[in-house]
Parts: structure tokens; sequence; C-alpha cells
């Protein structure tokens, strides 16, 4: 299901880290609301205690995974905080959450167990993917407009859940009326619970009568691009962006690549002496279900089961990184090998320094750069973790001041610049509603800099590989283009060497498509400066 895992991968936790980093300004604004909606409804009569109370009132009414899912939900909309924030450390969190709970809802329910945990991801991660089309839904079973939009935050997230529980997961809907119903009468007042029933059961009744609204793909091309947006929920400028670049029906297979479960892939750690037929055998004993990667030899492929690999302390232990097969493919393009000197200018959290520097077997250095410290803390342990951190340099630093002191010159320059992320939708399941098309044109400057920049790390006959996780051919071709107009010394050097050919443009980059590759998007391009 959807958001399988709990500890996503490297990227993920640091982007954690940052997130954690600015959550405490929003979380006084999330305690705020809900204070206030705590205060206006001490009275209630088969309500929780009101936050202000020592010992909340243990209530086993409400299922432990919806209220957390509906806590959650909150966090993430009014925090801006990434879907998987409090999945970071797995079981643990659990805990965590549910003090959140306690505090805001103001009542206790029993803790967590693995399969609560497994529901909150999967309902959390296709309740943020869905939103726009669940909204849709919900305003059209509301009496007016004004009912929906003055509806209260946490209301708002439980009729989410229970519109994702009915249309997208199927659940039997009687049941998901009625859970949702009480968490809503608990969690808010009898009134509230008794909305989110009449709500619920129109739903429901349109459901089984085949007769639910969908928005209609007619107008001009604005129109068509929003009904689309309102259908496979995206954000409108992108679905046209990609209808402009990909055309329709390529833009409808991407949004429901998008929407469907995430897939993940682990990458054994060589580096630590650690196989992947050392990693095959651990799986097979923990009955996770596998493949082999058709594309790279550390990789496998999961099906399902990560948090048991999580559980199992794989990750933790440094045997293992989650990484998809095209940031792996990235690494592949650089093709790192031992006694070179490797620069990775925009390192954090260290994904791909850490696969470059076991590819090093122990001789050479990789020099990872970034300009985040938190990042780059998270980048330091996982290369102590993995065994890998002689051959890791760290520093921190802004890359346009790095390259303008640095005398030493590299073999290899790998400039894996900070996207719009386009290519993990289906991992990052928030990221499509924090992005903005004003952000495309500021990404778009910042790259050029850093081009700039980290061509003046490579030496002559070197090698400058530029990569993403956009889909963008604005954020990736295009770069490249206005970057080799700028520096002639410059030439493109085609990456069938390194990557299989179904991967390889008709100007010689790498680029990997979550339609065609079932994989995350990815880009690179291998620049050789002339000697
Ligand atoms: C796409 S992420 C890199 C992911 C990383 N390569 C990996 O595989 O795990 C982009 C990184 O660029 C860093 N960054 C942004 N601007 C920078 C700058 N001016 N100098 C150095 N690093 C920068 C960000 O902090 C972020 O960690």
């Amino acid at each position: 299901m959807q958001q399988q895992a709990l500890a996503i991968s490297v990227l993920t936790s640091a982007e954690l880290f940052a997130a954690a980093a600015t959550s405490s300004i929003k979380q006084v604004k999330f305690d705020k609301i809900t204070r206030q909606r705590n205060s206006s409804n001490s009275t209630r009569r088969n309500g929780p205690l009101d936050s202000a109370s020592k010992s909340p009132k243990l209530n086993l009414e409400v299922s432990p995974h919806r209220a957390v899912s509906a806590v959650r939900l909150m966090r993430i909309e009014l925090g801006g905080a990434f879907a998987d924030l409090l999945n970071e450390q797995g079981k643990g969190s659990g805990y965590n959450e549910m003090g959140y709970v306690e505090r805001t809802l103001g009542f206790r329910t029993r803790y967590l167990d693995d399969r609560d945990l497994r529901l909150v991801t999967d309902i959390v991660g296709g309740t943020i993917r869905w939103r726009r089309y669940l909204d849709y839904l919900i305003l059209s079973l509301c009496k007016n407009d004004d009912t929906f939009s003055g509806m209260e935050p946490l209301l708002l997230q439980i009729l989410r859940i229970g519109f994702y529980e009915i249309i997208k997961l199927e659940m039997p809907p009687y049941a998901v009326v009625d859970e949702n119903v009480r968490l809503a009468k608990v969690a808010l007042r009898p009134g509230a619970g008794n909305m989110v029933n009449g709500i619920l059961r129109k739903l429901v009744l349109l459901k089984e009568s085949n007769s639910l609204p969908a928005p209609k793909v007619e107008g001009d091309d604005r129109q068509q691009a929003r009904a689309l947006a309102t259908a496979y929920s995206h954000p409108v400028w992108m679905v046209r962006r990609w209808i402009k670049y990909f055309g329709r029906e390529e833009a409808i297979s991407l949004m429901m690549w998008n929407n469907g479960d995430p897939i993940f892939s682990l990458r054994a750690n060589t580096g630590k002496g650690f196989t992947r037929a050392d990693l095959v055998t651990e799986l097979k004993r923990l009955k996770v279900p596998h493949d082999l990667s058709a594309h790279l030899d550390d990789f496998v492929r999961l099906k399902t089961g990560m948090q048991i690999v999580i559980q199992a302390g794989l990750l933790r232990d440094g045997f293992c990184s989650v990484q998809d097969e095209s940031a792996g493919l990235v690494v592949a393009v650089v093709d790192p090998h031992p006694g070179e000197t490797v620069v990775d200018c925009c390192a954090a959290p260290g994904g791909k320094t850490l696969f470059l520097a076991s590819r090093l077997n122990g001789q050479g250095v990789v020099t990872a750069i970034d300009i985040n410290k938190g990042r780059l803390r998270i980048l330091k342990e996982s290369a102590k973790s993995h065994q890998v951190d002689h051959v890791v340099n760290a520093v921190h630093d802004d890359l346009r001041a790095f390259s303008e002191k640095s005398l030493v010159k590299y073999d290899k320059v790998l400039l894996d610049a900070p996207c719009s992320g386009l290519g993990v939708l289906s991992k990052r399941a928030d990221l499509r509603w924090n992005r903005r098309l004003e952000d495309m044109e500021e990404l778009k400057s910042l790259q050029d800099e850093l081009l700039d920049s980290a061509s003046l790390l490579v030496k002559p006959g070197g090698v400058l590989i530029y990569s993403t996780c956009s889909i963008d051919p604005e954020e990736n071709e295009e770069r490249v283009a206005s970057f080799l107009l700028r520096h002639p010394d410059f030439n493109i050097d085609p990456v069938s060497r390194y990557v299989p050919t179904d991967f390889v443009t008709g100007h010689g980059f790498y680029l990997s498509n979550p339609v065609k590759h079932s994989l995350d998007g990815a880009f690179a391009a291998r620049l050789l400066r002339s000697c």
C-alpha cells in the first residue's frame, strides 16, 4: 500500500531533519488552533478531557490509527511538514504521535501496533495524494460552498479520511462511516459527528448507485487541464506543463504513477562487505518479497515489507540503504574508479556520496560539499555506519564560495542539483502541493549558477556530471544546453557506455522516466572538459 516504508531513504531523513528545524513555529500555530477548538468544546458530553487536563481519558472507542492519521494530516497541512515526518523512527514514532493525539485531541487511545502504523502510512499518504479529488467530492456533497470553506480543519481531515477509505481503499462503507462519526464526536462534538454521518452516507449512496460526480474534461486547454487536475489530483500548473511537454496521454499516465503505491529499492552496502547475495539471504530470512534489480548489481526491489527491513535494523546498521535505482544509475553515469578524486557538490544527505564511496574500494576520496549543516551531519553519520568514512571528506560550504577558493581540481565532479523533485512525486506524497510554478524559475537560475561553480572544479580532461531528480526538460536538457553555450570547453559525453540503452536520450543523456521504466524520474548529463 501507499507509503509502505516508515523510514524511507537517506534523502527523506534529511528532509525530515530540515522539516523538524522549522516545525517549532508551525507547531505553535497548530497548538493554538487546536487549543482554541478544545476550549470551545470543553463541555462536550462524550468527549475527551480538555487538552489542559493533566491525564487525558483513555478512550478505546476510537480507532487509534484514524485519530493519529487525522492529527498527522493536520500537522502536514498546517505545518507543511513532510508526510513521513513522524514515521521516521518506525515504531517509536507511534508513541510520539500518540502524545500529539493526547495534547491536540484531548484523549488517549491504545498505542499503535505494527498494523496500525501501516494503516496510518497508507491513509495519510493516500489522503494527501488524492486531496484535490477528495475535496471536489466533499464540496459537491456539502449544502453549499460556505459549508465547505468554513469547515474546521480537523473535521475536514476526518471527512477526507472517510472519503479516501470508501472511494480509494474500497473499505466496507458502513464501518468506515461509523468509525469516522465516532472520531468526529469524540475529537470535536456530537454535531460534528452528525455532519460526518450525513455527508459520508450520501457518498455511500452515490457510490453504490454508480453516480459519483466526475469532473468533465471539456472546454479550452485550461479548463481541460483543470478537470484532469481534479480527476487525478494534481496542481493545475503541473498538468498544463506535462501536457505541453509530454502530451495528454503521458501526462495522465504520469499522474497515475504518482498516485500509485511507491516502490522502494535497497542497495547492498558492499563498502561494508555486505553483498547483494547477503542482502537477499537476509530478506529471505525475514520473508520480505523482492526482485533483483535488472539494471544494477547491488540493488533489489521490494514488493512490500519495508517496515520489516527497518525493524530488523538493516538500515540502521548500515548493511544497506534505501535508494531508488534511478539514483543508483546516476552514480553509474559518474562511473567512479578506485584512486580517483571525486567531488559531490550538493551531497547531503549522502545517498549518492555513499554509493560513490563504496565504488572507490577504499582508494581515492569523495569530497562531499553541502550548504546545509544538518543534512551534512546525516551524511557524516551514514558514512560512518556504512564504513566508508575514510574515503569521504565532508565539507560544509556553499558550492559557489568553495569553488572560487579551491585550488584542487577533480577527476569527476557530480552536481546533483537542488530541483523541483517532479520525478519523485510517488514517494513524496505532499510535494505536489508544496511546489509552485514560481519555484521553477528560481530553481533554474540556481541550477545555472551551481553548474558554473561546479565547472571550476573539473580538471582538464575531467568530467562534470549534472543530475536532477526531475523529469522537467527546463531543469534538465535546457540547463545543459545553456551551460554548453556559456562553456565551450565542455562537450557532451554520451552516457551509452554507462547505463542500459533504454535510458539514453537522443542527445546522449540519461533519463529515467517513471511511466516507461517504473522507477523514479531522474536525469544526468556527462560533460567532458577538453584537455
Ligand atoms: C537534491 S539534494 C542532493 C541529494 C544528494 N545528492 C543525495 O543523493 O542524497 C540537493 C542538495 O543541495 C544542497 N545545496 C543547495 N544549494 C547549495 C549550495 N549553494 N551549495 C552547496 N549545496 C547546496 C542542499 O542543501 C541539498 O542537500
